[in-house]
């Protein structure tokens, strides 16, 4: 369908993004382009309505102030200015208001009065345009999609089972290092509900004999890194006739890694290091869209709640919460622990409220008493932060009687633990996991 956009240049603000949620919030597309976008890339980009000139502290580059090309003020698109001198001396605001409703209204004004926008953003016609794009990009061909279980490698999943249902193949691989349940979700739901064609790889063998004795933590990411490029390599080349790989990029990924005054915050790290012989076109459905849009995207797909709005988890999984080198005992008493603390956590009405919540188990015992008898057993750690960007977080206030539940419950269910503490260090000093 025509969907109409109002385009975001980066003359060095600090928040392109938050603009153009806002903006995607009033019902209205918006994507963020480098400032020197010539004249005709802008004609080539569909339905823009309008232009936000976005400057800010960060418009010095290599010495010199940045501006966008001449031409483009007279290209005929509506513009607002903020924070950045217009050079063909029409208006500018000095910055953006800060109170909410002003903004609000500042940009409702811009976007559908200024620019005459129509407001038909939303997941509905997302779904119906990417379908509709998927099934022209892949025809009758076939594509591979590494599924986690995650956030969004499962949207993706549900948008191409939807688009070409039998022609997606899903592999997950299930790493020894899984949350409670968590393979089997990804088989119930997307093999049992939505009949998609999944390869189960159980190589939990496989990666804990890999990793048998190795404590240094980098090294044990790298082992888990490499050895799941390896099974999915081979997966893949069990299957036949496949042209295209899946992926879920979003869209701060392309955000964070490309625009010209942004500092590069992480490079993306989807599956890499496929072989030559084994590389693949690209279908990336995602792509356009903010996490809280693909979380809105796999509701409107009818994925379950849990999976969509499951809290962040690393890619290595419970492997860095089992600390020094794994083995099958703490990794059995961090994933039981893990499993006690998010149920209770629901309960508590603390899962929709804290940003992410899990138990480490150390490699070292301390000394207890059981039955009247002296034990000695590994302690089980609870940690439970929020943040808004990872780069720093704070610790949850987390009340008393709930924290003297999940600790009863541990020291009574889970087997080779006898004390159970909680970690109240923020970051910094302290990062969000332990390794
Ligand atoms: N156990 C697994 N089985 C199959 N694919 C996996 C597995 N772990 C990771 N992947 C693939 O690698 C990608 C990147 O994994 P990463 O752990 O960085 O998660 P992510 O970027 O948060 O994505 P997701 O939300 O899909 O997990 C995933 O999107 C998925 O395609």
């Amino acid at each position: 369908m025509k969907q109409d956009m109002i385009v975001i240049l980066d003359l060095g603000s600090t928040d392109n993004t938050g603009v153009a949620r806002k903006i995607r919030d009033l019902g209205v597309y918006s994507e963020i382009y480098p400032h020197d976008i010539t004249v005709d890339e802008l004609a080539a980009l569909p339905g823009v309505k309008g232009l936000i000139l976005n400057g800010g502290p960060n418009h010095m580059v290599d010495g010199t102030a940045i501006d966008v090309c001449p031409q483009l003020y007279r290209a005929g698109y509506p513009i607002l200015a903020v924070s950045h001198p217009r050079k063909d001396g029409g208006e500018a605001l000095d910055c953006w208001p800060a109170d909410e409703a002003s903004y609000t209204q500042l940009l409702k004004t811009f976007v559908f009065d200024t620019c005459g926008a129509d407001a038909n953003w939303n997941m509905k016609n997302f779904i119906e345009d990417q379908v509709e794009l998927v099934r022209r990009q892949v025809g009758d061909r076939k594509v591979l999609l590494a599924l986690s279980g995650g956030v969004d490698s499962s949207v993706v999943a549900a948008l191409l089972i939807r688009a070409i249902g039998n022609q997606l193949y899903c592999v997950h691989v299930n790493h020894g290092l899984m949350r409670k349940d968590e393979s089997e979700s990804v088989v119930r739901v997307f093999r049992d509900q939505l009949n998609a064609n999944l390869t189960y790889v159980d190589a939990s063998e496989r990666f804990l004999n890999a990793l048998a004795g190795v404590s240094d933590p980098e090294a044990k990411r790298k082992i888990i890194g490499s050895e799941f490029i390896r099974v999915f390599e081979e997966e893949a080349r069990k299957l036949e006739g496949i042209d295209f790989l899946a992926q879920g990029t979003i869209y701060p990924d392309i955000v964070e890694s490309g625009t010209k005054t942004a500092k590069i915050v992480k490079s993306h790290h989807n599956v890499g290091g496929l072989p030559d012989d084994l590389q693949f076109a690209l279908v990336e459905p995602l792509k356009q869209l903010f996490k809280d849009e693909v979380r809105r995207c796999g509701v409107e797909l009818g994925l379950p709640d849990e999976m969509v709005y499951r809290q962040p988890f690393p890619g290595p999984g419970l492997g860095v919460r089992c600390l020094g080198a794994i083995t099958r005992e703490r990794l059995e008493a961090v994933r039981e622990a893990d499993a006690i603390l998010r149920e209770e956590f629901a309960l508590a009405g603390l899962d929709h409220k804290v940003w992410q919540y899990f138990t480490i188990v150390p490699d070292f015992k301390s000394v207890g008493v059981k039955d009247n008898a002296r034990c000695f057993e590994y302690p089980v750690i609870i940690r439970a932060i929020n943040t808004v960007d990872a780069m720093t977080a704070t610790v949850e206030p987390v009340d008393w009687a709930v924290l003297g539940k999940i600790t009863d419950r541990i020291l009574k269910e889970v087997k080779n633990v006898n004390r159970v503490c909680y970690d109240l260090s923020p970051k910094p000093p302290a990062t969000i996991e332990w390794e």
